[in-house]
């Protein structure tokens, strides 16, 4: 029995069906969850045209006139299958599992009381396991005024019918940069970021965040570090918000954007009735079942669990979760390696899919030290890679690799700039596979492009 019906709890049902159970999702709003209507699918078709135009941009000889908005957000709704999960459900039919529309709740062991629609009531026992995969919200940040104010989230600005002429983001991470720069992108005049530390994408390697700001500078996206909203004002619904800042004179804006992270979806699913406390991601060990639950029939997958706040990890959880839910309900052997997650802690393949594009897998150099490995890392500048050169003009990128000196294997890779997102996986692969730096030297990459970075990076480590 799952409970929420997005990315992971869809794949969890569909892994235990493929290892020869019965599976139920339940969802209260659209099955495909927030990834497919309200956060991944939707950013990602509004920012395609912003990226495109900038990649157009540096190739002399072309043009592009300028985006059409109203038709991009059209393409959104196509993409967004026009908030119709009719679709989605075809396919757990296929699956076959079951599909309950409503909203889950535990109510004591292998037991979720199921509110449909309509308001009735039914309690379904799950005969092996009770799944958790209610995602998360976005957290508002307890400034006076700001709820009141009735601010955009991701959910509201992914859902966006028009652009504001004045957009006011809080927030310097993943959202606020890829939507900031969407709705710069697709008209919005004024376009300001008010970020409480003193970079973007405080969690990826300085540079990464460095040259995104530089970047945003030059598209006249206005960003400032060190600030932030001490309280907000909106008279009324559609009216114009003021922003007050710590100094200086307020912000107005037409639109607000909150964006400063995640809280689960957890408070509302009977965490109480197995002793866990509503509100918190639930804790799980590496099969993904809950710990300090008696009896080992509840497991948790995806943001709900708050390992890795991506759908590509949550899926993967998914897969882990539904096969070892089937190995035991089986009595077969459950410590498999497939088994287990081992990607998760080692620093998850992440992009941020802005121009440029930002990319990440496994530890920082940060993470790396503080995780007390013996590294070194080795840095290069894209644009002076062949391939990076004949993407376009004026190509600004950079790649740097962590090291471990003891093994000689990469622990972890960022690259920046255009179209690097498709060189992540072969990081990932040279990761998480732990290939040495020895016999990652015979991997050859193409002439010319933009992969030729690797062979640039281990030149450099000395290869
Ligand atoms: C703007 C934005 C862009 C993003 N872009 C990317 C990206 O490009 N790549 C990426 O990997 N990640 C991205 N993410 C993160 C990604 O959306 C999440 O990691 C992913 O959606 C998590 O999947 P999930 O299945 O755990 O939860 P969700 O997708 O949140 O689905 C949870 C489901 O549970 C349902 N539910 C909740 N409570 C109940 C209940 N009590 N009863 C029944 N149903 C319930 C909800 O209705 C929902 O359908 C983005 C996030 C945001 C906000
Ligand atoms: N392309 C992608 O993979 C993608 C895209 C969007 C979101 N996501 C996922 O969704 C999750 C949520 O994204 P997000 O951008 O909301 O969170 P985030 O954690 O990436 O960034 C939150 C930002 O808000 C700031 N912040 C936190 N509290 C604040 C406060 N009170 N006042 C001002 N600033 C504050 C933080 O310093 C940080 O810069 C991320 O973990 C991310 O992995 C992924």
């Amino acid at each position: 029995m799952v409970i929420g019906g997005g990315p992971a709890g869809e794949n969890v049902a569909a892994r235990a069906v493929r290892g020869g159970l019965t599976a139920a999702v339940v969802d209260s709003r659209l099955l495909g969850g927030e990834c497919s209507y309200w956060a991944c699918i939707p950013s990602k078709a509004l920012l395609r045209p912003v990226e495109l135009a900038a990649e157009v941009g540096r190739v002399p000889g072309l043009t592009i006139g300028p985006i059409e908005a109203g038709k991009v957000l059209a393409r959104r709704d196509e993409a967004v299958a026009h908030y119709d999960d009719s679709g989605q459900v075809r396919w757990l039919d296929g699956v076959p599992a079951t599909f309950l529309r409503g909203a889950g709740r535990l109510d004591g062991p292998r037991r979720v009381r199921v509110t449909a629609p309509d308001g009735s009531e039914r309690t379904v026992t799950a005969r092996h396991a009770v799944v958790l995969a209610t995602g998360s919200t976005a957290a508002v940040p307890p400034v006076p005024g700001l709820r009141e104010a009735n601010p955009w989230t991701s959910h509201e600005v992914t859902a966006a019918t028009s652009v504001p002429e004045r957009l006011a983001v809080i927030g310097g991470g993943v959202v606020a940069c890829e939507m900031a720069q969407a709705m710069h992108g697709l008209g919005a005049r004024q376009t300001t970021m008010l970020v409480r530390g003193d970079r973007l994408l405080p969690r990826m390697e300085p540079f990464a965040g460095e040259l995104l700001a530089a970047s945003f500078a030059d598209a006249g996206i206005d960003v400032r570090f060190g600030t932030g909203a001490v309280a907000v004002e909106r008279p009324e619904a559609g009216a114009k918000v003021t922003i007050r800042l710590p100094d200086g004179p307020p912000l107005e804006a037409d639109e607000l954007l909150v964006a400063t992270g995640r809280k689960p979806a957890t408070s509302h699913v009977g965490l109480d009735t197995v002793g866990l406390e509503p509100g918190r991601y639930v804790e799980v060990d590496d099969s993904m079942r809950a710990t300090g639950v008696e009896g080992g029939w509840l497991y948790a997958v995806g943001d709900a669990n708050g390992r890795n706040l991506l759908t590509h990890m949550g899926k993967y959880q998914a897969r882990v979760c539904g096969d070892v839910i089937a190995a035991r309900a089986k009595g077969e052997p459950d410590d498999l390696p497939a088994l287990r997650d081992t990607a998760d802690d080692r620093g998850a393949p992440q992009v941020v899919f802005t121009d440029p594009q930002i990319c990440s897998v496994g530890r920082t150099e940060a993470a790396a030290r503080d995780a007390g490995f013996r590294i070194r890392t080795v840095e290069y500048d894209l644009g002076s890679v062949s391939g990076a050169y004949l993407l376009g003009d004026g190509y600004r990128g950079r790649a740097k690799a962590v090291v471990d000196e003891d093994r000689r294997v990469l622990l972890g890779v960022t690259f920046a700039g255009p179209g690097v997102a498709e060189l992540l996986h072969a990081a990932t692969i040279a990761v998480t596979g732990e290939v040495p730096l020895e016999r990652l030297w015979h991997a050859v990459p193409s002439f010319p492009t933009v992969s030729e970075i690797w062979l640039r990076l281990l030149e450099t480590y000395g290869l």
